[in-house]
This record gives C-alpha cells, structure tokens and sequence, in this order.
C-alpha cells in the first residue's frame, strides 16, 4: 500500500510523524516505508487553493493506491463530542457562488454547473465508501469547506440552513474535487476541535483533537 497522507499543518499530525519517524524506515525526507507498506507526507498549507496545489503536484510526482487527509475541523453538530473522530462522507463548497441580497447562491443555483457534473452528485463531492481501507468504526458525516470560517451567527444561520452540513473545514472539499478528477480511492478524517459558533478560542479542545485524530493514525499505520 502505497499511502499519500495530506494534512493542512504540521501541528496536526506531528505526533503521528514523531511515531512514524521512530518505528519505519525514511529513505527520503517525508517518506517512511515499513515492508510494502509506504507513507507520503503531504503538508499543503491551509485553504481550498494550497490543499488543491499540494494534492495535485504530488499525484503528479507520485503514484498511490490511497489518499487520506487528516485534520481538525469544526462541527455544527451538537451532538458530536469535542475530540471526536470522524470520517467525512460527503463535501460541499461553502461560499463558492453568489450573494443576492439576504439569499446566498451556489454555482448549481447560478446555472454555472450542473448538480451531476463530474465530479459532483447531487451537487456533492461523494467518498465512494467501498475504496476505504479500514474498518467503519467512525462516525460518517457531510462536511463544508470555506475560505472563511464561519464565526458570526448570522453567516453560521445561513450556512446551516442551506447545507445541513454536520462538520466544517477549510481544506476537505479540494481533497475530494482532486481525487475525484484523478480517480484515486481518498478519505477525509477530522477530529472536531470546536463547534461552529461565534469565534471564542477558549472554548476549543484543539489538543484533544489532535490527541485522537494522532493515535488514529497510529492504529491504523500499524494495519498497513
Ligand atoms: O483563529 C481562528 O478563528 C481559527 C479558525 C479555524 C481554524 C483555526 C486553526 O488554527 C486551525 C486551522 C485548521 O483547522 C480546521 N478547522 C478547525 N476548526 C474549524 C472550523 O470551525 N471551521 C473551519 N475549519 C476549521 C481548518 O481546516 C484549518 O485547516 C483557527
């Protein structure tokens, strides 16, 4: 298995390389190879644009059986514990489109796309759930990808009323776009380190997150 693990930030997957870097082989720098098994680190840079640049130049460079994004997110769903894991199924563009007075337009809604335009399903960017390597122990949910994070009630309203999406990120819908037009198997894991609410980072369990999104990633290297 020949791995391409993308994430925004070192911060969120340093535990993970500090693991990696002790107990596999690395050849090349951000690249550990156990056996067969072989890990590509990808560290794109926050937002839709970095990720979509990162993720593409190295599927250029690189051949890979799996793509697999890591990262914190946010969730508009109370009912998702802080520090949770998740794997998100399904991805939208959050703030592509157009504003009309208090109404908010996406390219579907513009006429710019069509809803069943590859790469999208019912303007969404599907994982094809049977291409997934591990086991489904994780709660799946839809996810939102923007520029900006929603932190001003009236954006939260809006964004809520008009996707439901249960998580939010700023990288997860460039994953899905790429890999959907080079037709390589991905998944999205987030640990939710807040809730989408009006800004206050006091209130986020961000080393929580990365406690667990990290020692998922360490379980399920060593099934690899
Ligand atoms: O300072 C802020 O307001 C702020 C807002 C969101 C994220 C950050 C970070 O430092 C982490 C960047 C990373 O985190 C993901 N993330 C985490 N929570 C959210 C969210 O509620 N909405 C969107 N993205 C979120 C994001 O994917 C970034 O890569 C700081």
């Amino acid at each position: 298995m020949k791995l391409l693990l993308v994430a925004a930030t070192e911060p969120e997957i340093s535990p993970f390389i500090r693991h990696i870097a002790q107990n596999w082989k690395s050849p090349v720098a951000n690249i550990y190879t156990n056996g067969n098994s072989e890990i590509h680190i990808c560290l794109t840079g926050v937002g839709l644009v970095a990720t979509t640049y990162a993720v593409t130049k190295a599927l250029k460079i690189g051949q890979y059986d799996f793509v697999l994004q890591a990262g914190v997110g946010g969730s508009f769903d109370r009912s998702i514990e802080l520090g949770q894991l998740v794997m998100v199924q399904s991805e939208e563009f959050g703030d592509l489109g157009a504003e009309d007075r208090n109404n908010y337009l996406d390219i579907f809604d513009m006429g710019l796309l069509q809803p069943n335009e590859h790469p999208f399903t019912d303007g969404k960017l599907d994982t094809p759930l049977h291409e997934i390597p591990f086991p489904f122990k994780l709660l799946t949910v839809s996810g939102l990808s923007i520029n900006t994070v929603s932190g001003r009630e009236s954006t939260i309203a809006l964004r809520n009323q008009r996707f439901g999406a249960q998580v939010e990120s700023m990288e997860g819908a460039a994953l899905h776009y790429v890999c959907l037009q080079e037709n390589i198997p991905f998944a999205q894991i987030r640990a939710i380190s807040n809730y989408v609410e009006p800004r206050d980072k006091s209130k986020w369990k961000m080393k929580e997150a990365i406690i667990a999104l990290n020692k998922w990633l360490i379980d399920f290297s060593s099934t690899l």
